[in-house]
């Protein structure tokens, strides 16, 4: 390339000088909104409420208070959507509504070391900015922060040149809310995201089972039920590890600091005590008395090398992470799919770069998943579900590294039939490839942790499967056998010359079992009575371990439903350690004993006729 004369380089500097000047944060998401996951209208949606939502229960889990999240959209003209996240948490404080919705980049997660939904401190903001770029409208939110307090309404806008934000109205309302937080925007959309909406919220049920949702899509009401109350522990905030830091932030540490360096390590790090932080300052060649706002840049340096030498156990786990736990995520499943098969399983907690996570993840099948086509993949990420760019997420990327073909399941890169698989990476700093959070980036230690919890499943799905199978088998050997007992009945009367005798007793007991498996379901015990010969019949079941005899009553929500042509199944909870007496009043009759099981396993019982 020719070099340019001195002359034209200097002019051509001069006239980029004159248009050098610092960008707003603001302008330039006006210009990305694809960057925060608002690249078309439809996801605006879903990007939307998921930011309300995140918030609100975040929210709640630091109030500790059960979440009841409304949300609604309706259409309010040609092409302009209004949505509504209302919620119950502790409320905003008025002075602060005005920076949480009207400045990027502002939020109460970003300097905490705990596992949270929200960390940028962007997403309400931006759907804010996304809102008034598309429909010229601002932001209406209430906010009440007590019974003693009055609610707070506020119409709000962003000042794109400064990412300040622009207050329209303020004024104290009623609200019959004591506490909690109600957000409307509104701008341009197409109703396209309904499907989409409803599947976010599905599998934000999932995982979050202690969170009640009611939503209104237009005319139609839904509900997402909460199947726990309990409220959920909030993570506890904890200081950084020195494995995870870098120079930046350890000179942003040190000027805030007016403390001694060996005082500095042991406060302001997570798992540093006072040996490791003297063989710290012994490896750097610093005094511990020393003051550390007097360090050097080159005796910072020295510091970090030091901090990462030194040997330090992993940081703590269990405070700053909330995963949910495999009985949960079985409820949580359970609630919103129906599948014959479900296991779940948190792994113990690990350390990528100095952050805390743990792996969780679940297997169904069965049921009435989809038998043909991929599996349906769940990714979450701190109880978000993860609801785009499937393929660039390293989650994806595990599942379909697994050979499933080895656990006894067709598999054409991910696997396929009649599969669930939910992956749940919770941590203090989740890896995300982009702001808009949509994928987790590939980071060995959790790739190699979900990889060991699909494999364990694995073979749990395994064992079902093969045992399903031998039972399948049986159940075909009797049904033949079945079929041609009225045929030698009624050939042996003819031949000894003596009545026919009904033989349906007898068919009953080849094809009738119980099936009781331990439901690890809050210490419940699923029962399952199946009739594989479809004979009509009725089933009740007594508490016969009661202390009342009255609680001994035949339960009428003994469900029965017909699975395929000609089984019949009934199925029911009942308390681990009771003992129940299952009666089946058909042909042939039937009176079993059960008792609440400890083991995990299924146990088959011949119904005794
Ligand atoms: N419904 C709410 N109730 C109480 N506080 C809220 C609510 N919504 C937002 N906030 C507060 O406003 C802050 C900013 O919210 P915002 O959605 O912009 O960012 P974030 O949730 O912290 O992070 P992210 O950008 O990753 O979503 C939150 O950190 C929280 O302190």
């Amino acid at each position: 390339m020719p070099r340019l004369p001195g002359w034209l380089r200097l002019v051509l500097a001069d006239d980029l000088a004159k248009q050098q000047r610092s960008i707003s944060v603001a302008e330039f998401f006006e210009k990305n909104k694809h960057l925060l996951g608002f690249d078309s209208p439809t996801r605006g949606v879903i990007t939307t409420i998921k930011e309300a939502v995140d918030n609100s229960l975040d929210a709640c889990e630091e109030a500790q208070v059960l979440p009841d999240i409304f949300i609604s959209i309706k259409k309010t003209g040609s092409d302009l959507f209004r949505i509504i996240v209302e919620d119950n948490g502790p409320g905003i404080v008025p002075k602060q509504v005005p920076f949480v919705f009207g400045k990027l980049l502002y939020g109460s997660r970003f300097h905490q070391i705990r596992q949270t939904r929200g960390q940028q401190g962007i997403g309400i903001s931006a759907a804010v900015l996304y809102a008034q770029l598309t429909s010229g409208l601002p932001t209406i939110v209430i906010s009440r922060t007590g019974a003693k307090e009055q609610a707070h309404r506020f119409e709000i806008q962003i000042k794109i040149e400064t990412n300040e934000p622009d207050v329209l109205k303020e004024e104290a309302i009623d609200w019959d809310r004591i506490h909690g937080t109600r957000v409307q925007i509104e701008f341009k959309s197409t109703m396209a995201a309904k499907k989409k909406l409803l599947e976010y919220l599905k599998y934000t049920s999932v995982v979050n089972p202690h969170a009640r949702f009611r939503v209104e899509l237009d005319d139609e009401a839904f509900t997402f039920e909460r199947v726990s109350q309990e409220v959920i522990q909030c993570p506890v905030a904890i200081q950084p590890h020195p494995h995870g830091i870098e120079l930046g932030q350890l000179k942003r540490m040190v000027a805030a600091s007016d403390q001694k360096l060996i005082d500095f390590l042991v406060e302001g790090f997570s798992r540093v005590g006072k040996k490791t932080a003297q063989e710290m300052c012994d490896r750097a060649g610093l005094k511990g008395t020393l003051k550390v706002q007097g360090l050097s840049v080159d005796q910072q340096k020295a510091l970090l090398a030091a901090m990462q030498e030194v040997s330090v156990p992993a940081p703590p786990t269990t405070q700053c992470l909330s995963p949910i736990g495999e009985e949960l995520i079985r409820r949580g499943l359970d609630k919103e799919f129906q599948m014959d098969f479900v296991s779940a399983r948190t792994r113990p907690s690990s350390v990528f770069s100095g952050h805390p996570f743990v792996v969780e993840a679940a297997i169904g099948y069965g049921g009435k998943l989809p038998a043909e086509g991929n599996a349906i993949i769940l990714r979450f990420a701190n109880r978000v579900p993860l609801m785009y760019q499937q393929g660039a997420c390293a989650i994806t990327e595990c599942i379909t590294n697994v050979n499933w073909k080895s656990y006894n399941l067709s598999q054409q890169g991910l696997p396929m039939g009649p599969v669930l698989i939910l992956v749940h990476v919770a941590s203090t700093n989740v890896p995300f490839t982009s702001e808009s959070k949509d994928a987790i980036a590939s980071i060995p230690e959790i790739e190699k942790e979900i990889v060991l919890a699909l494999q364990d499943l694995g073979r749990e799905l395994k064992t079902f499967l093969s045992r399903r199978d031998r039972s399948k088998l049986a159940e075909d050997r009797a049904r033949a056998v079945c079929a041609i007992i009225p045929e030698i009945s009624a050939k042996v009367s003819e031949i000894v010359e003596k009545p026919l005798v009904d033989t349906t007793p007898i068919e009953g007991k080849l094809m009738r079992k119980l099936i009781a498996k331990k439901s690890t379901r809050d210490g419940k015990v699923v029962i399952e009575l199946a009739n594989y010969s479809g004979f009509e019949g009725e089933i009740s079941a007594y508490d016969i371990s009661a202390d009342d005899a009255a609680d001994a009553v035949p339960k009428a929500d003994f469900v029965s439903e017909m699975d395929g042509q000609f089984t019949k199944v009934w199925k029911m909870t009942i308390p681990s350690k009771s003992t129940w007496q299952v009666t089946y009043s058909g042909k042939g009759g039937g009176i079993i004993e059960i008792r609440g099981i400890d083991d995990n396993k299924k146990m088959v019982v011949d119904l005794d006729v």
